[in-house]
């Protein structure tokens, strides 16, 4: 028969060395202060301070490393609702960016443990060195039921003992993410060429595949951008020049590329008209694709406007369709601003629309060889569904080139 064996400190408690005792988990240490007035409290992981950010929530069931380093996140608390974390660890790989931009990350359950062959390091130990707090043993579900309801709220989490709650509703009340610019905090300062295809092992598409190398000049606007964007436009043939986010348009036109393309990026559209002028000098004389924070700034260049979603689309299997073809594709995102479909002007077409809110996924200027998707054909978050949107701008440059 099984025999439960006492523990350790079990026996430690019945002798006078009870103040030796240490417990093998820790207790709460870390407070989230929501605008609202709510207060979460929990366990604290990778970086300590406070720091005060928008919370939103994402649904995906996997890719926190990509999301923890998808700058488009800043200024933002990411929530994730899947409730077992860290599970996977941190690899090489799965990089999208140089650096977390992320405010924190919020989850349930921290994992104790790793168990992944690509893992090089923990999730704690990778916030840590990336300076990003986190916080842990918090009650996801209600608190994206509060944000579902009652729209995106501002927080601030802390491991400061010595701030009051007060203060930190105060720093959460105080805040604001809209009217912003947070491009210009996360864009590249130079620009630079970029090399990189996605690696054979993990090529999925026969088209990407057989691209000829550096078939087409693309000159990428960095507002934000995922390195994914960058290697699947590599692996569909493309030489790619990413420029920063203020990188006169004309130096761009100079360099006669075959297609600008527009990245994704932190923050409220509508806060960054040097941005919306630049894709406005661009468009109609080069072919150009926005994706998320650039199909936002194409609809404003082409005289539509932007405005905040009441929590927006955060996760990996957001369907969206095709208009003409009926085509469905199950698409990653995470935007809280969108296109107002009603503002455009007439030639431009809504060609996506996502079918959980009808909202505007992606349009085309047919005339003026633009188009744009607010979600993310780079991503992988299972299906592959929206690669294909890289083979239609390769499809229109070559058009552009008269073959
Ligand atoms: N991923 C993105 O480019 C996001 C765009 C914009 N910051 C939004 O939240 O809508």
């Amino acid at each position: 028969t099984y025999v439960l064996k006492p523990l350790a400190f079990c026996s430690l408690s019945q002798t006078s060395q009870a103040h030796l005792i240490q417990r093998p988990w820790k207790l709460q240490d870390t407070r989230l202060v929501l605008e609202d007035g709510s207060i979460w409290k929990g366990k604290s992981f990778g970086a300590v301070g406070t720091q005060v950010a928008e919370v939103v929530f994402n649904t995906s069931l996997t890719g926190y490393q990509e999301i923890l380093t998808d700058p488009s996140y800043a200024g933002q608390f990411v929530l994730m609702t899947n409730p077992h974390i860290g599970n996977t660890g941190v690899n090489s790989g799965d990089e999208e960016s140089q650096e977390c931009h992320l405010g924190g990350l919020i989850i349930r359950s921290l994992s104790n443990c790793v168990s992944n062959w690509r893992a090089i390091e923990t999730l704690p130990e990778y916030l840590k060195r990336r300076n990003v707090m986190g916080i842990y043993d918090v009650d996801t579900r209600a608190i994206t039921r509060r944000l579902r309801e009652d729209g995106s709220l501002v927080g601030a989490l802390s491991t400061d003992t010595s701030k009051t709650d007060e203060e930190l509703l105060h720093a959460a009340r105080t805040w604001e993410i809209v009217g912003k610019d947070l491009i210009s905090g996360v864009s590249c300062t130079e620009p630079y060429e970029w090399k990189y295809r996605t690696d054979d092992e993990w090529e999925f598409s026969a088209e990407a595949g057989k691209a000829d190398t550096e078939g087409f000049h693309v000159v990428a606007y960095d507002f934000g951008v995922k390195h994914n964007i960058l290697r699947r436009l590599s692996s569909y043939g493309c030489k790619i020049t990413v420029v920063p986010s203020n990188w006169p348009a004309s130096e761009v036109i100079k360099l006669n590329p075959d297609g600008v393309l527009f990245s994704n990026g932190p923050g409220d559209p509508s806060a960054v008209p040097y941005a919306v002028d630049t894709v406005k000098e661009v468009t109609g004389k080069i072919p150009v694709f926005g994706i998320c924070m650039g199909h936002q700034l194409l609809g404003q260049a082409l005289g539509g406007s932007t405005f905040k979603m009441k929590f927006g689309h955060h996760g990996g299997n957001h369907p969206v369709r095709h208009i003409q073809t009926g085509r469905v594709e199950i698409s990653s995102q995470n935007h809280n601003y969108a296109v107002d479909s009603a503002s455009l002007p007439e030639g431009v077409e809504v060609t996506h629309i996502n079918l959980n809110d009808g909202s505007c996924a992606g349009i085309s200027y047919p005339a003026m060889k633009a188009m744009s998707l607010q979600y993310h054909p780079e991503s992988s978050p299972g299906p592959h569904d929206a690669d294909p949107a890289f083979q239609r701008f390769i499809e229109m440059m070559k058009e552009n080139r008269g073959h």
